[in-house]
Formats: C-alpha cells, structure tokens, sequence
C-alpha cells in the first residue's frame, strides 16, 4: 500500500462527504458522547476561525437537541481567549450571535502567558541560553494556557472540552501537543480542510470567516500555509487520493512521520 493511502487510511478520510449528513452525523456523535459521559454539555473556544466556528455550530445544535429531548438544560459554553488585543476578536463574537450561544466567557490569556514565559526566561542564562524564549515556544505556551483555562471552566461545570483537529492539521501535526491538542472529543475529526469549509457553508458561519486565511494566530502575521510550506487546496487533494506535486507530497510525508509522536499513545517502557 502506498503512503498516501497509509495515511488516507489511519485519518479515515473519504474522498468526497455529503454535508448535510456529515453535520447530522456529527451532531449525534456529540449527543451521544454526551448522554455517555453523563456531563451537562460542552465547552468550545472561539477564535475567529473556521474550525471552531463549525465546531461551535454543532456543539450549540448537540446541545439544543439534547434539552429539547430529555428535558434537561445541556450548554454549549463558548470561550474567547485572546492574548490581550485580538484584531479578529469580532469575528469570534460574530459566532457566537449566528449560532444563538446562551453561555460565552472571555479569558484573556495575557497575564498567564507573560508570567509562565518570564519564569522561563528568568532561569534561561543559568543553562547556558542567553536569548529568550522563540516566538514559537511562546506561541505553544498560549496554546497551553488556553488548554488549562478551558479545563478549570470545565472542572466547574461539568462540560466536555471540544478539539478542532481535522485530518489536514492532524496530517502535519500542526497543533500544540497538549495544547490546543488537549481535548475530550474530536468532532471534525477524518474531516480535511476543504470538508471543514464544505459544512461552514451549510451551517451559519459568518463571511467573513469563511474568507479569511487560516491561522493560529500564535505570532505576527502567522497564516498555517505559510509556516507549512504547503497549501490547503495541496493538502486537501492529498488526502481524497489525489496525485499532488511530488515536493508537496514529500513535504506532508515528512511531517506526517516527524509528528506522529503527537497522534500515538504516549510511549511506555
Ligand atoms: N519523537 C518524539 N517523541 C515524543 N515527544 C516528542 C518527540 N519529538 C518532540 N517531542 C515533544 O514535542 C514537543 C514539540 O511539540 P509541540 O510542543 O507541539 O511544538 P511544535 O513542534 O512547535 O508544534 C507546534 C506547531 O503547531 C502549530 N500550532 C500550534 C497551536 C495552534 C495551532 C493552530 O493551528 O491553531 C497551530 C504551531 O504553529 C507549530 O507549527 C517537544 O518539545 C517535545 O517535548
Ligand atoms: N484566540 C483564541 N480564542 C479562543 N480559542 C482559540 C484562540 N486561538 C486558538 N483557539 C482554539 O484553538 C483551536 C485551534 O486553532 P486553529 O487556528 O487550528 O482553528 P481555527 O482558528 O478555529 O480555524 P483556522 O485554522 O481556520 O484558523 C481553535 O479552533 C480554538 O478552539
Ligand atoms: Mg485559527
């Protein structure tokens, strides 16, 4: 079997979705997880993105239903956390008010972040580094913060964390391991890129998330294509099958292989 279809296989991709089925699909696994997990419902951070959008539209329709059909209150809480000034914090907002959230909290992750990268540059010199920290590791610490704060507010009311991993981040590893990575319930998991943006555009999400370049916001002008080296419309082909550039192709490979320490069990003697 060729590696394309190795990973095609292990993401269990599929060429082509129906969305409306997808969604329905969707929806239900969450209800399901849900009533299992005998939790009151699910916590989804809004960045402004795509992911997360569409994640929040099916967290907010799980939960609704759920209410609806047993009586109980469920919630979909949604989270804002900026790093203090976020430019595309309206976009974040916008989500909540297309999918009727009831339940948001804003936590701005600043002060955390700053004092966790200050303890870390304070003990750099005494092991022989005299540069801060990279902009890369800080970028990680936000994401890490974000995950502990998700978590506390989970703790308190009884909620499951929803992921937003896809098949085209799982397939270069780019999320923080244990960062945004940290999670309960993947619910656009064997989803490519494209397939995520298919089931925007039949759910509520705004236009002016749907136009916008796919970032992790971790750093200045920071868009994932750019860091990857690789385009979203490469990486989505890549995964229906398709026969892609043959650098694209190595390109996702090698991540594919250089991360895998992130998707697997954590190793044990
Ligand atoms: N072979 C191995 N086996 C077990 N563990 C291994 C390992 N190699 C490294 N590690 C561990 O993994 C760490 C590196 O992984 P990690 O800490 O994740 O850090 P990193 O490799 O920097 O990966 C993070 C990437 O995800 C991107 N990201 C982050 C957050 C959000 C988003 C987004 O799209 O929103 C994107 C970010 O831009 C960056 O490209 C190492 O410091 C080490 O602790
Ligand atoms: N500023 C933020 N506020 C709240 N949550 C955030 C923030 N930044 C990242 N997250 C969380 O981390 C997840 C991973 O970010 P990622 O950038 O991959 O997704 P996205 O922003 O939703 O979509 P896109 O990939 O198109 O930018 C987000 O979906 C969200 O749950
Ligand atoms: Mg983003």
């Amino acid at each position: 079997m060729s590696i394309q279809q190795q990973i095609i296989d292990d993401l269990r991709v599929q060429p082509t979705i129906e969305p409306d089925a997808e969604i329905r699909k969707r929806v239900d696994f969450l209800k399901s997880y849900i009533q299992q997990s005998g939790t009151q419902g699910l916590l989804i951070a809004i960045s402004g993105g795509i992911d997360s959008a569409v994640a929040a539209g099916l967290c907010k329709q799980a939960t609704d239903e759920l209410s609806e059909s047993t009586g109980k209150k469920y919630m979909t809480l949604g989270v804002y956390q900026p790093y203090g000034q976020q430019s595309d914090i309206a976009d974040s907002y916008a989500v909540a008010e297309a999918f009727k959230l009831e339940h948001t909290v804003e936590t701005d992750v600043q002060s955390g972040v700053d004092a966790i990268t200050d303890l870390v540059n304070k003990v750099l010199p005494s092991i022989d580094i005299q540069d801060p920290i990279t902009p890369q590791a800080k970028g990680n610490i936000k994401a890490r913060t974000r995950m502990v704060t998700q978590y506390a507010l989970a703790n308190e009311l009884n909620l499951l964390v929803v992921g937003t991993d896809h098949a085209s981040e799982a397939i270069t590893g780019f999320f923080t391991k244990y960062g945004d990575g940290a999670v309960d319930i993947t619910p656009l998991s064997t989803l490519n890129k494209r397939q995520v943006r298919q089931l925007a555009t039949h759910m509520a999400v705004p236009q002016s998330i749907l136009d916008k370049a796919p970032s992790a916001g971790l750093w200045e002008d920071q868009t994932d294509e750019d860091e990857l080296g690789i385009t979203y419309n490469d990486n989505s082909d890549y995964l229906e099958g398709k026969t892609i550039d043959q650098v694209a192709a190595e390109r996702l490979e090698s991540y594919y292989k250089r991360t895998a320490h992130k998707r697997d069990p954590i190793p044990g003697i």
